[in-house]
């Protein structure tokens, strides 16, 4: 679209919002929309991270957003209407928001830290758990940067390895948040732990979730052995919605390993009753409603969401309709690299060596051969050296997607964000595909 054409389809509004109330609106996923954003007077956060003055902040296509304040706020929002035919409500005020409890959350996790750090004991683990949909995601940035803005250095796991923030879907990964994220950028990712699960739902390899769990546990708490802030300040704990039968078993068994002493559950009563019975008395369960501004998201938004975020790895943000990274293709002969999948097709216990069980084949290293079945696939670049390493409890380098196979030259031509070929030769595949159509 020519800038002309656009600035016509371009509307400023200005919102003056009362106090404790929050401006929503959603970009559309799949074109080239935006939504321009100014502070006039007062001041107004995003899911706890400080709008400033003067920085004019831009959401690009799919973010979906409020604007809250504690006071009185003036805020200019220019809205490109040119993808948003037929819809009146752009974007709305919101006078009802559980911002409140969250808030009141937040200050007794603070009490916690305060006397954790006084009695040089740990602070709070926290896990967030509920159904798809409820705002999780949402809750653990606005108390990870509620914390943060206090000077706490909190450690936030994500174990939603469909929709997680740290890495891109397929993941498991933990950060220290020593600043609140940045409203376009997100979370600032300086040394992430990063564990390779290889597929956007847990269910697909239950062993290996679980194996992944612990070790990111014992990561951790290695942290905190080496830093008392970290320690003091506590862990959030970000979960998927799979919260029924083996999903609920998963998220005991999260709560045993990272030790959690408080559980938030977002809407919903089942689950908390379910946790208020099975989990010991030092765990405090609360129930928290989900705010109505949460949007819910079927199967294919879900897809173009995750899409977005391993476009957004090799492309960075994309700003003004520019990319802010600029990924390179790699070429790759065949023998410079070992491919795996982690996890063999289950036999029955009868074909298996004595003692073994069908189980124990989902955390098998299979090799892969190269082959036009890897078009697409997102890789993972393992840091381990050689196959004497604990390859599956090892962390990721980075990621690749494989965009050619030539069979008769043997070799792979492979996007990644580096023009350097990664320095380590263990990739593993992820069942997540990327089609890198830019
Ligand atoms: N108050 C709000 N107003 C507008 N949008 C919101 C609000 N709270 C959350 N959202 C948006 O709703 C979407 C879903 O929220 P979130 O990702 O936190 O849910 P979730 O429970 O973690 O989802 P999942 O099922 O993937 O685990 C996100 O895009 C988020 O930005």
């Amino acid at each position: 679209m020519t800038d002309e054409k656009k600035d016509a389809t371009m509307r400023t509004e200005e919102y003056k919002l009362e106090a404790v109330s929050e401006l929503r609106f959603e970009v559309e996923t799949g074109s080239d929309a935006s939504v321009q954003l100014d502070l006039l007077e007062g001041m107004a956060e995003v899911f706890g991270a400080e709008l400033t003055k003067g920085r004019q902040i831009t959401f690009e296509e799919g973010a979906k957003v409020a604007v809250f304040t504690w006071h009185e706020v003036l805020l200019l929002a220019c809205l490109d209407l040119s993808h948003l035919a037929g819809k009146t409500e752009v974007a709305y005020i919101a006078k009802e928001t559980p911002m409140v409890m969250y808030i009141n959350t937040h200050a007794a996790l603070e009490q916690m830290r305060q006397k954790a750090e006084k009695e040089k004991t740990r602070g709070p683990r926290v896990m967030v758990v509920g159904p798809t949909d409820v705002g999780k995601s949402t809750l653990c940035r606005l108390l990870l940067n509620y914390a943060a803005r206090l000077g706490r250095a909190p450690i936030f796991v994500d174990l939603d390895v469909g929709q997680g923030d740290i890495s891109i879907p397929g993941t498991l990964g933990s950060i220290v948040v020593e600043r609140p994220s940045d409203i376009e950028e997100g979370y600032n990712l300086n040394a992430p732990v990063v564990f390779h699960f290889g597929s956007s739902s847990p269910s697909h390899n239950t062993q290996l979730f679980k194996l992944l769990v612990s070790k990111m546990a014992d990561t951790v708490n290695q942290k905190c052995d080496q830093s008392k802030k970290c320690c003091s300040s506590g862990v959030i704990i970000n979960t998927g919605g799979w919260v029924r039968g083996a999903g609920y078993d998963m998220l005991k068994h999260i709560a045993g390993c990272f030790e959690v002493d408080v559980i938030i559950v977002l809407d919903q009563e089942r689950l908390y009753n379910e946790l208020k019975r099975d989990m010991p008395d030092f765990v405090e369960v609360l129930l928290l409603p989900k705010s109505g501004g949460v949007v819910e998201r079927n199967s294919s938004v879900r897809a173009d969401d995750r899409d977005l975020k391993v476009r957004e790895y090799f492309y960075g943000l994309r700003k003004d309709n520019k990319d802010s990274f600029y990924p390179h293709p790699l070429h790759i002969s065949f023998n410079d690299v070992k491919i795996y999948k982690i996890g063999a097709p289950a036999l029955p216990d009868s074909c298996l060596p004595l003692g073994m069980k069908s189980q124990d084949n989902m955390l098998k290293l299979v090799p892969v051969s190269p082959s036009n079945g890897l078009l697409h696939h997102v890789l993972s670049i393992s840091m381990a050296t050689s196959m004497e390493d604990n390859i599956l409890e090892s962390n990721i380098l980075g990621h690749v997607v494989i965009t050619g196979v030539d069979m008769e030259k043997q070799m792979f031509t492979a996007l990644s964000p580096s023009a350097v070929t990664p320095p380590r030769n263990i990739w593993l595949m992820s069942e997540i595909q990327f089609m890198d159509i830019d």
